[in-house]
């Protein structure tokens, strides 16, 4: 299923957030979504999944989603939202449950999405016994439990260290890799664009309007950390982004 934006824009009263933002996300595709503080990533990822209706403009899905989906739109936080008294393997199944599957259907899922985000010996841990950055695989096991069309990511990894960082994004190059996901991600990180973006978007500040979308052909799995050419890249994003991320500070400074 492909999602396709068409002339959005948002006001909240008078407060003009975004502008005339089109954009066509294709299935298998990673699309981020990168641009300075308050200008609309989120509320963005508000109107695709459906939690917000923009002023303006439509959002469209296109085709059907993958079989098996049981949540087209599927979220990912920062702060990785599971339940603190259910296991790791308790908290994917409450996604299941809600749509009736239990018993050795659940289980037969369950073993795969740990599988897939190798978190297969931690199924009876609890919350409180995982750092942050399995507590995030276990919020991406639980999102790809529902088998969703498109992944709506908000800074996933922004709550982890460094280091957890660069491992994490491993892990999602070498889910992709095994198994194309269709995912829109939102992230002030420019490392982080040009390693997992098939497309990098990249909006002005507030209203935030679409200055580039800039493509990466590498293949996800020949990106490496240090790659020339990526950085040539994030360097092209960071010149388009520099003025735009310099006014927004002084705005929200004189407000
Ligand atoms: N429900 C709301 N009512 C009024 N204003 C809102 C609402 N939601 C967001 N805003 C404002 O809209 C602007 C865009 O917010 P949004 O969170 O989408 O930006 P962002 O680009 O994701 O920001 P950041 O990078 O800082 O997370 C901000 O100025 C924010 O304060």
């Amino acid at each position: 299923m492909d999602i396709r934006l068409d002339g959005i824009s948002h006001s909240y009263d008078d407060f003009e957030v975004m502008r005339d933002i089109s954009l066509h996300i294709e299935s298998g595709q990673i699309v981020c979504i990168v641009g300075p503080s308050g200008c609309g990533k989120s509320t963005l990822l508000r109107f695709i999944g459906g939690l917000e209706r923009p002023s303006k403009g439509r959002v469209y899905q296109l085709g059907e989603p993958p079989e098996g989906c049981l949540n087209p739109l599927t979220y990912i936080f920062q702060d990785f939202a599971l339940l603190p008294w259910r296991s790791v393997a308790g908290n994917i199944s409450l996604v299941l449950e809600d749509h009736g599957i239990r018993g050795a259907r659940a289980k037969g899922i369950i073993d795969d999405v740990l599988a897939r985000t190798k978190l297969s010996e931690f199924g009876n841990a609890l919350p409180k016994q995982l750092s942050g950055g399995m507590k995030q695989r276990v919020a991406i096991a639980r999102a790809l439990a529902v088998n969703p069309a498109v992944m709506l990511m908000d800074e996933p990894l922004s709550a982890l260290d460094a280091q957890t960082r660069e491992l994490l994004m491993d892990d999602l190059v070498d889910l992709w890799v095994r198994q194309p996901f269709t995912a829109v991600y939102v992230t002030h990180n420019l490392a982080e664009a040009v390693r997992l973006g098939h497309k990098v978007v990249v909006l002005s500040r507030r209203p935030g309007q679409i200055r580039e979308v800039v493509e990466i052909d590498k293949p996800l799995q020949e990106r490496n950390f240090g790659d020339p050419e990526l950085d040539a890249q994030q360097k092209h994003l960071w010149e388009l982004m520099r003025d735009e991320a310099r006014a927004a500070d002084a705005e929200l400074i004189n407000v």
